[in-house]
This record gives structure tokens, sequence and C-alpha cells, in this order.
């Protein structure tokens, strides 16, 4: 691509050297650049990608953008300097992959707890309705059935604008987005054109980054205002009525609000709702009638879920009949109240739930069909917002018999992890067990016929971070096993 042209919206910057004429690649990851490319230094956490901008010269990259004067050889590569890398990141990332978003159906779903499963719906649904659709969130990359991995819920700018142009050149319409608080603070989504915003519901979580619930709540709210200005091109965004953020949300954007709820007045209602252990029925108001909804997934805060995704699928023109059919054969999202088959008098459930709030939801969602006790493992991060800790094990107390870990540790000793939980427990009725893969059979040593378990925090996680390094886990295989040796051998 033309350098001049790519480079021509950012005003103010400093040229040293000489640019090339042609750019071939844009990079952020010096280990990544090839011959011809940009690599544009951004600071990061860990280390600042301007420390790196001499080895990306000497794997061919022939123009380096940075924040400040580089001692690089000009000779081979042109340095523009800006004021801010990221910003210039976004500008030249949109306009090198020619604004991939303008040309797509894009959905976002921000909020704390849901995202990754309302966004499967979405997609879910999208592709039973035989159109082309991409995903991406906790669970990686689904380009209309190619799976990539990911390390963010929603990664950089680049790779979103590369994913974005991945779905134009293979004439897939739909791209459905997770977006996360720290994605939209940190600037990951700038550029992108979203059609059909969501927001599910907000509650503590990610605090050692936003500090206070209002900065958390403000920061979920950049997805609506930035959605724009423009009224010429229809835009929805769909709210939860039953939250406290809903008449903030609503006033920081022009576009028309469809809302759900289950408490208080909304466009797509559900009333008269009924939790069994395999399914949830309920009766749905919506915009084009009332309708009975019957679907695989469990609990109440699934039907909000249901709700969301529905309204978003809405607002871009699918009936509502349609989606009602369609949502009655979905299966549930995967470690998301996923119910595990196995030969054992058990009702067992794979859960996300790592907050405090997903930790109530998941116990309440057993409890219309509990008939014996309710056993529930929870484990929380090591090295990560530490004030839920107490407060996660205070909602884990709900259930008859808890069982705390760690999910992933990291650098964090397991007494330290254990001791902040612990603090939160409202009964006599639990054990310690850092170890997580010793607290998964645990639960089934301590279980008996008729008992509901629940492994919460790392859903469809099959690794666990135990300092920098992803060891292999899985607390579904594990409990199957152990399940084996208590009751299929002793029967
Ligand atoms: C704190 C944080 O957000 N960190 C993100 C950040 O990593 P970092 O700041 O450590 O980056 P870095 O390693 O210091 O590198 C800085 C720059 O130098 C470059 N570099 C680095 C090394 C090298 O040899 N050459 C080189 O060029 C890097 O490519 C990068 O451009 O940039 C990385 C690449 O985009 C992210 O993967 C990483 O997310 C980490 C994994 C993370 O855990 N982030 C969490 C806090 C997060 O963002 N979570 C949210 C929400 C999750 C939820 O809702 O539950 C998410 O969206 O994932
Ligand atoms: N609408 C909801 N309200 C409250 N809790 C929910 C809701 N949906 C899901 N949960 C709980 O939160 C857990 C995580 O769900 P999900 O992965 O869909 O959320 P997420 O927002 O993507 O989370 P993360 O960003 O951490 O991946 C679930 O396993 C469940 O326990």
């Amino acid at each position: 691509m033309n350098t001049y042209n790519l480079l021509e919206s950012i005003k103010l910057k400093t040229v040293y050297g000489e640019l090339p004429p042609q750019v071939k690649d844009i990079f952020v990851d010096s280990r990544k650049v090839t011959e011809g490319s940009i690599f544009v230094c951004t600071r990061g956490y860990t280390v600042d990608g301007h420390d790196f901008a001499g080895k990306a010269v000497e794997s061919g990259a022939s123009l380096i953008i940075a924040e400040k004067q580089l001692d690089i050889d000009l000779e081979k590569a042109a340095l523009v300097v800006v004021k801010d890398s990221f910003k210039a990141l976004a500008q030249i990332s949109n306009k090198y992959y020619d604004y991939p978003s303008k040309k797509l159906n894009v959905f976002g779903v921000t909020g704390t707890n849901g995202k990754t499963t309302v966004t499967n719906l979405i997609h879910s649904i999208l592709k039973r309705d035989h159109q082309k659709a991409a995903l991406s969130g906790t669970i990686g990359f689904n380009l209309d059935g190619e799976l990539l991995p990911s390390e963010n819920t929603t990664c950089d700018n680049l790779t979103n604008q590369q994913m974005l142009n991945t779905a134009v050149e293979r004439d897939i319409q739909n791209f459905i987005l997770e977006v996360s608080s720290h994605g939209l603070s940190l600037g990951r989504l700038w550029g992108i054109d979203f059609d059909v915003v969501a927001f599910t519901n907000l509650s503590h979580d990610h605090l050692d980054y936003h500090e206070t619930m209002e900065h958390y709540g403000y920061a979920k709210g950049l997805l609506f205002s930035q959605l724009g200005q423009d009224l010429e091109t229809p835009k929805y965004v769909v709210l939860n009525a039953d939250e406290e953020w809903f008449d903030r949300y609503h006033y920081m954007t022009p576009h028309e609000v469809i809302s759900y709820g289950l408490e208080s007045n909304a466009d797509f209602k559900a009333e008269n709702i009924q939790y069994d252990n395999d399914k949830t029925t309920f009766t749905l108001h919506s915009p084009e009638g009332t309708f009975d909804v019957e679907m695989k997934l469990l609990g109440k805060f699934n039907v909000y879920n249901i709700l969301t995704a529905m309204a978003c699928l809405y607002a871009r023109g699918m009936e509502v009949e349609k989606l009602v059919e369609i949502i009655s054969e979905l299966p549930p999202v995967s470690g998301r109240m996923e119910k595990v088959e196995m030969d054992a008098p058990l009702s067992v459930y794979i859960d996300y739930a790592h907050t405090p709030d997903a930790i109530e939801k998941a116990i309440e969602s057993v409890l219309p069909f509990k008939q014996n006790k309710i056993i529930f493992l929870v484990g929380t991060g090591g090295n990560r917002d530490k004030s839920k800790r107490p407060t996660m094990a205070e909602k884990a107390s709900l259930a008859d018999y808890v069982i705390l870990t760690t999910d992933d540790p990291r650098y964090e000793e397991y007494d330290s992890i254990l001791n902040d939980l612990e603090k939160g427990m409202q009964h006599d009725k639990y054990a310690l067990i850092g170890d997580r893969a010793e607290a998964v059979k645990h639960a089934i040593e301590v279980s008996e016929p008729g008992d509901i378990i629940i492994f919460a925090g790392k859903g469809h996680e099959d690794y666990q971070i135990i300092e920098n390094t992803k060891y292999p886990h899985s607390d579904k295989n594990i409990a199957i096993e152990q399940s084996k040796i208590k009751y299929v051998t002793a029967k």
C-alpha cells in the first residue's frame, strides 16, 4: 500500500529518514515482522515495544512508528514519530484493511457476565439460519468454522482489523465481538463500526484495573457512546431494563434502544419461567407477539442471555417466531452450566462463574430442582482482583458444601488465595484445597446420590496457568474419572 496515503490522516508527525513508497504489512510484535513492513511501537505493561524497534529493522521493517526519536539505522528504515502510537495504529490498521467493519454486520456484547454466552448464542442462531458468521472472544476466534486461539477476550486493534478483513475476504457477513472493559479502555476497538451493541449486566470484577464501579461502568459505556452520531445508517443498542445502568447508557447514544428484562417493562420480557435440570421454559412477550419458549440452557441468568441474543437478532431483522424455533434446538454453551454426562447418580455442571454475581446466579439456577446437597467448587486467579475474593466465598455459601480452591494461581501462593476467599465464608461446611485437581476429586469423594455439583471458574478452559506456564487441566475429565472410582467400581 502507498505509504503517503496510509499516513495521510495523521496530522502531527515528524518523519526521520526517507519514507518507503510502499509498505507490505503492519506489525506490533517485532518477532513477527517481515520484509518491507511497518512496525508500530506500543507501550506494554511488561515491556515497551519501543525497545524492539532495532530488532524490527533487522527483520526487515522499512518504517517504524513510535512516540519518541529512536536510535535506529535510518538507511534501512524511516522513523515516524507521532503523539500516540495506539491511535496511530488504529488509524493505519483500519485504513490498511480498507475499513472492513463498514462492510459487515458487526455485533458487540459487553457486560460483566454473559458476554461469551450471548455472543455464542448469536453466532449459533445465525449459523442455524444458514448465515455465515465469525466470532471473537474468550474462547478464541471462530471464522465460520475455522477456530483460532486468542490471548484476550477482546484482542488488540491490529488483530481485530485483520480478523474483520478475513471475514470480508471470505464473504462472512456477520461478525460478533465479545467486548471487554479492558478492550474498551485500551482502545482495542477503535475504528470498529458496530451495527448492534448490547449490554448484559454490571457487577464487581476487574477493580484492580478500574478501581471503582463508577469507572468500570463508564468504561463499558464507551461501547454505546462510540456508536457515534451518524444517524444515516440505523444502529441499535440492546439494554437490560432491570439493570441500574440502563438510564445512563440510554442517554449515551442517539441510536434506538431495544430493551429486555424479567422485572421491568421491556420490549423483550420473559414471564412464567419454569426451571428444570436439563431445560428452561418461559412465556416471551415481544414486539411481534407472545410466544412459548423452551431452551436447553439452564437458570435465570440464561433467560437474560437468550433475551439479549434475541433482541440483537431482531434488531438485524430476524423474525421472533423464527428465533423461538431455532432456540429450542440450541445446545448449552461450552462450559456455561454445561451438564456433564456421567455414570453416577449425581447432577454435575461445569461453569465459568468467577465473579460474586455469577456465583450467586449459578447456584440459584439449580435451587429449583435441588433434592439433596449442592456442592459448589470455586477458585479464583492469582495476581488479579483480590477485593472480590471474600464476596465470592460469601455468595458460594449459598451452597450446602463449598470447596475453595484456585483457578490460575499464576505466581501467587495457594494459601494467600485461599485465606482471602475464606474470609467471606458464611458457614463452616467447606474445605480449603489449593491444588485444583485434588479439590475436584474431593467434591466427588464427599458427594452422595442425588447431589448436585457445580465446578465453577474454569468453564471451557482445558489448562491451568501456574507461574507463567499453562498445564493441561480439565475439571470435567477429573470428575468423570473420580466418579468411576467412587460409583461405578463400587457397584
Ligand atoms: C495487561 C494487559 O492488558 N496486557 C495485554 C498487553 O500485554 P503487555 O502490555 O504485557 O504487552 P507486552 O508484552 O508488555 O508488550 C508490549 C509491546 O511490545 C511488543 N513486543 C514485545 C516483546 C518482543 O520481543 N517484541 C515486541 O515487539 C508487543 O508485541 C507489544 O506490542 O498486550 C497483549 C497483546 O495485545 C495482551 O495479550 C495482554 O493481555 C494480557 C494477556 C491480559 O491478561 N490482559 C487482561 C488484563 C485483559 O485484557 N483482559 C480482558 C478482559 C477479560 C475478562 O473480561 O475477563 C481481555 O479482553 O482479555
Ligand atoms: N447474564 C448473566 N448474569 C449473571 N451471571 C451470568 C450471566 N451469564 C453467565 N453468567 C455466569 O457467568 C459465567 C461466565 O459466563 P460468560 O462466559 O458468558 O461471561 P463473560 O462475560 O464472557 O465472562 P468473561 O469475560 O470472564 O469470559 C457463567 O458460567 C455463569 O456462571
